[in-house]
This record gives C-alpha cells, structure tokens and sequence, in this order.
C-alpha cells in the first residue's frame, strides 16, 4: 500500500476580482495552487497570485509580453529577486556592499587585527567558476587543507554539488565538463565554489541548518519582516570532517531532498530568541545589499527562504536565499506552520478583507501580523 503525504490545504475567501468576476476563492494545496490563477492564460484576469512561478514572473515583466498588471493585480516576487535568489548574484551583492560600505568609511564595514569584517562576515567566502578561477587558486594556497563545496548556479535541492579538497580535483571537473557530450560551450554550468563550513554545531552529532522565512513587502522604502517560527534540518548520517567521508552526501548536505530517505529530517524549531540577533543579520542584507538594486515594483511582494548554518562558536553563516520556499510538509507541526506561513503572509500583502491594491501603503497594523515581526 502506498502511503501518502498529508496535504496541507489553505482555502482564503478573497474578495471577488472585480474584473473577472470570479476567483473569489484562494486555494492553496501542498505546493500547488489549484485555483486558477496562475497559468499564464490566466493573467489577465489574476487578481492574487501568492504561488507564481518565477519562469511566470519573468513574462508578466518581459518588455516583450506587454502585460501591464492593474492596480487589484499583485504577485508573489520582485521581477529582479534573482539578484537576491541566485547563489552568484548573491555572493556578488555582498562582494559590492561591502566595498561600498568600506569606500564610505562605515562603521559596518569595521574590521579586526586580521583583516576579517565584524559585521560583514556572514557568506563563506565565495567564487564564481570558471570566471574568478586565479583568485580562487591564491585563496586555495593560502589553506591548502581546506574543504571547498561546488554548486552549480541555478539548480536547488542540493543537485550537482560535491566536496573538494585538491585543486586536482577542480581540473578534473574542469576538464570532464569540457568533454562532456552533453554540455557543449554555451550550455555550460556556471558553479560558485563556497569555502566548506567543517566545524558546524551538532546535534546528536549531526549537521543540521536553519531555515528562515523573511518577508519584504517594498524595498523602497525598506519594509521586512522575519517570521519567528523555522525549522531545522538534519543530516541523517553523522558528521565527521574526514576526508574520506567527502563524498558521502549524507554527511554533508542538508537538503531534504537529499535526507528524506533517512528518518527525522526536519524539526520545526521556535525563533522567539534568535530573533534579535539574526534580525540584525537579515535586515543587514536585505537592507544593505537588496535595497539598492532591486527593482522596487508596487505589485510585488516576496517570502524567501533563508538557510543558515550555524558554526561550532555559535556564528551564524549565510548559505542561500530561496525565492520559492517549498511548502510542502512532512509532519503535522510542520504543516501548521506552513499553513500558518501562508496565511499571515496573504495578511500583509493584502489589506484585511479588501481587493488586492498595489496603491495600499503595505503597513497592516500590528494584530494581523501573526508570526511575522516588523525589523
Ligand atoms: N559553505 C558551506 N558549508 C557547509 N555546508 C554547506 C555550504 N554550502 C552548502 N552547504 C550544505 O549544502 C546544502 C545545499 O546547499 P545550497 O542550499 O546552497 O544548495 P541548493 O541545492 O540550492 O539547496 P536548496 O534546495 O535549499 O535551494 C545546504 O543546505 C548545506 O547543508
């Protein structure tokens, strides 16, 4: 007998589109939305959408399409949010927000007797492939026994990734994907390659990571907000630094994807007392490195997925934005808070029992925002 996954089932009464006519309903089932809005046929008379898809995004902002949304019309991401959600832009930013910072002569961009910044060493550092290849061998030198983590650019759900510790390796890979039949020149995969975080905290003696849920409602001006609920999730083999483990993904990634063969995976976790600290932590990037270059549409709205890992001294690295958080769940807690996640969001993005209107200044008051945290 098969068993089946619980599904998670949010139905909101939404105000009819005025349009349309219809849609007063939002479905949302597990990952899906089954109402109809979001096919592309559809936009036309989308009132709400809280699941889009970011392919859909991409051709409702194409100067190409000529969609142009009304103003009852608001979608679930920012046309540019790639320069937050993707794992080369998002090092890039950071890279530039910080030479900013530094030209300004800002306090944030202090830094200690060695070199390191206080407050702006939050990423692992970072390089893109093939293109920053020489500054990646001069750091490799300088640590000749580190661990470094591959990632291919635009996959998720920890597909393509591996360890390293030799640069022979980084040529092997370099000349495999030469060679690859399948790969000719202009399909080849960009990959960012990450120092590896080899002292994480345990628990039980294994890795686990964070995930976060921050919510930006405009970034001009700045409005966010971070929800105090989260979960962990677990590697299912126990961690070792050991080099003769680096293949071993079970070790290493915590991608559910990855784990979900394994038992427990995932634990939800409350972020009441964390969220002083990473609230500085995540109003810091948002504020510092999305505000400047995203592109501010009235429309939008966006809840990312933010996984941190958190090292052996209790500092918190930042690992990867998602921009479409999976809401699927696995537990009962889990699909509270995923059903809960979604309903408060749906509260600040639209104004409590009215038509969906980009024009709303988007500052509900404080008894609608459930979980959600104003930073
Ligand atoms: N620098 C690092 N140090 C230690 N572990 C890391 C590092 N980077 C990534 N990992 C591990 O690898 C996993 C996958 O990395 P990442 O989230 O960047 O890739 P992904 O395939 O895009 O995953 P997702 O599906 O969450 O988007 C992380 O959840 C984490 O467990």
């Amino acid at each position: 007998m098969s068993r089946r996954k619980p599904v998670l089932k949010l139905v909101k009464i939404l105000p009819t589109c005025p349009r349309s006519g219809t849609h007063g309903v939002l479905e949302i089932t597990s990952n899906r939305l089954v109402s109809g809005w979001l096919s592309e046929a559809a936009i036309p008379q989308l009132c709400f959408s809280f699941r889009m898809s970011v392919q859909t995004i991409r051709n409702v902002f194409s100067v190409e399409t000529g969609y142009r949304l009304s103003d009852d019309q608001i979608v679930n991401h920012f046309p540019n949010h790639y320069e937050l959600t993707r794992k080369d832009l998002m090092v890039k930013n950071i890279k530039r927000y910080r030479k900013e910072l530094e030209k300004e002569g800002s306090p944030l961009a202090e830094k200690d007797e060695s070199g390191k910044y206080l407050y702006l060493d939050f990423v692992p550092i970072t390089y893109m492939l093939p293109a920053d290849y020489n500054l990646f061998v001069e750091e490799f030198r300088k640590s000749p026994s580190s661990t470094w983590i591959m990632k291919p650019c635009g996959k998720a759900q920890g597909k393509g990734i591996f360890l390293i510790n030799k640069l022979s390796q980084i040529k092997k890979w370099s000349r495999d994907s030469k060679t690859s039949s399948f790969m000719t020149q202009s399909t080849k995969e960009a990959y960012v390659i990450s120092l590896y975080i080899n002292n994480p905290l345990l628990i039980g003696g294994r890795k686990f990571d964070l995930r976060l849920y921050v919510l930006v409602s405009t970034y001009r001006p700045l409005r966010c907000y971070m929800y105090k609920l989260g979960f962990c999730r677990f590697c299912t083999v126990k961690y070792t630094p050991s080099t003769s483990e680096l293949d071993n993904m079970f070790v290493h990634l915590t991608n559910v994807a990855i784990q979900k063969h394994g038992v427990s995976a995932s634990f939800p976790l409350s972020l009441r007392k964390w969220t002083d600290f990473m609230g500085f932590f995540v109003f810091l990037f948002a504020g510092g490195v999305g505000w400047p270059v995203m592109n501010n549409d009235k429309h939008c709205f966006e809840c990312y997925g933010y996984d941190i890992i958190i090292d052996d001294k209790l500092k918190p690295w930042l690992i990867e934005v998602n921009a479409s958080p999976s809401l699927t769940s696995s537990t009962a807690n889990d699909r509270i808070l995923k059903y809960n996640l979604i309903n408060d969001t749906l509260n600040i993005a639209v104004p409590n029992g009215e038509i969906p209107d980009c024009k709303w200044n988007k500052s509900p008051p404080k008894e609608v925002l459930g979980n959600y945290e104003i930073l």
